[in-house]
């Protein structure tokens, strides 16, 4: 059911890295994400050995190394996943970018798949592959849950914020254009189709998990078409949940409130445009102490893929210093998506508990850990 990257993440690093432990502010037993607040239905099949099978797109960057972690996670805890790793190297299809058909092929035979970051290049060379899979299975929506964690001091000990990102189109659309020579155009594409669909998602999650007001995020005084309809079309859909409350809020003034004091977030679901969700969702990990700690789902009614808020983190690739928290949290957003809520129960506390505990912290949270030596505390917490 989880922008500022390049430059803020050393500051973040600065800040947190001596940061004492804290003592636990929040219940072990409440979780990321419920099957409570599954809104769309998972419909994979198991095998004859009772297992389903998922798509692993391990990623670039840290992202194989992270993908290990969370296998040997599962194989130790015997989760009844059998893995189907998957390539989306980028190919050439009617002159635009694609997934190879195998990849295509896979997710909507699984009906589900864990992915690792995708790097994107700057400026010239292909489109995004993660905004591509996102568009190519339509996963309207992107669920990115933000949660304390236990005993990992911050300046704010309780954030629990759940925010929503239209995933589709918006200023991701990538429709872009030169006018003339020194001018170029962007198109922000806003549908009522796409807004409606996500807006339906973010009161069906709010009811699904017990929170009372859903707040859309916006600039309709700046964009008064996009952001507008956008708006407009939240306060259509807000009639059909009369148990929700419903207002919104101008997004630099979400900024301010967040960064000053997130907690009175917490009883809400924020749902907002693509990139102002982008650019939330990595501000509300540096409130809980960084990307290595904050998952997501790209939520579709087909299938649905689950993967980090980070990216591929190439300062640290390579070098086995990553935290694959965030990507595990991701799969264990997906186990209850996929309804094996034991499982993730299970490997959600050891991994808790192993952070909490603070003996095998990634250097990302003041650790000297490896990235396999605190995988392996969360195996020994099974
Ligand atoms: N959904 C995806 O696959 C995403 C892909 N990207 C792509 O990733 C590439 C790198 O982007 P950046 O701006 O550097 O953002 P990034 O999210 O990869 O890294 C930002 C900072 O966070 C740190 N970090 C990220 N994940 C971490 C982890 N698991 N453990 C410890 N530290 C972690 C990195 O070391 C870096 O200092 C780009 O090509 C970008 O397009 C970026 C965001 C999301
Ligand atoms: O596709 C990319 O390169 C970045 C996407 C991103 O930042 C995100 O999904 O949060
Ligand atoms: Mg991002």
């Amino acid at each position: 059911m989880f922008a500022l990257r390049a430059a803020a993440a050393p500051v973040q690093r600065q800040c947190f890295r001596a940061a004492p432990r804290a003592s636990v502010t929040l219940s072990l037993q409440s979780r990321l994400y419920s099957s409570q607040g599954r809104v769309a239905q998972f419909n994979g099949q198991k095998d004859a050995q009772g297992d389903y099978t998922v798509s692993l797109i391990e990623g670039d960057g840290i992202g194989p190394e992270i993908a290990v972690a969370v296998k040997d996670i599962f194989a130790a805890a015997k989760t009844p996943i059998k893995w189907e790793p998957i390539n989306v190297d980028p190919i050439l299809k009617d002159g635009k970018t694609a997934i190879p058909d195998a990849a295509i092929e896979s997710i909507r035979r699984n009906k589900i798949a864990l992915k690792g970051p995708l790097a994107t290049p700057i400026g010239k060379g292909h489109v995004s592959l993660n905004l591509t899979l996102r568009r190519t299975f339509n996963l309207f929506a992107n669920l990115r849950p933000c949660r304390s964690v236990a005993g990992y001091k911050t300046p704010y000990d309780n954030v629990d914020t759940v925010l929503i990102r239209e995933n589709t189109e918006g200023e991701y659309s990538g429709i872009e254009h030169v006018v003339v020579d020194g001018v170029v155009q962007s198109i922000k594409l806003i549908t009522r189709e796409a807004s409606e669909r996500v807006l339906r998602f973010a009161f069906q999650q709010a009811r699904a998990i017990g929170r009372k007001k859903v707040r859309v995020v916006h600039k309709a005084t700046i964009m008064k078409m996009s952001d507008g309809l956008f708006l407009t079309v939240a306060q259509e859909v807000a009639k059909e949940f009369p148990d929700i409350e419903f207002d919104a809020e101008l997004l630099d003034n979400t900024c301010l409130k967040m960064t000053t004091d997130p907690v009175p977030y917490n009883d809400k679901v924020l749902v907002m445009p693509n990139l102002y969700g982008d650019i939330l969702s990595d501000m509300c990990a540096g409130l809980i102490g960084g990307l290595g700690l904050t998952p997501s789902g790209n939520i579709g009614d087909e299938c649905s893929i689950f993967e980090a808020v980070h990216g591929s983190a190439p300062d640290i690739a390579g070098k086995g210093l990553a935290n694959p928290t965030a990507l595990l949290l991701s799969s264990m957003m997906m186990l209850r998506h996929m309804e094996l809520n034991t499982y993730a129960d299970r490997i959600e506390d050891a991994a808790f508990a192993t952070l909490a505990e603070g003996k095998a912290l990634t250097g990302d949270l003041g650790g000297k850990a490896s990235t396999s030596d605190f995988a392996s505390a969360i195996i020994n917490k099974l």
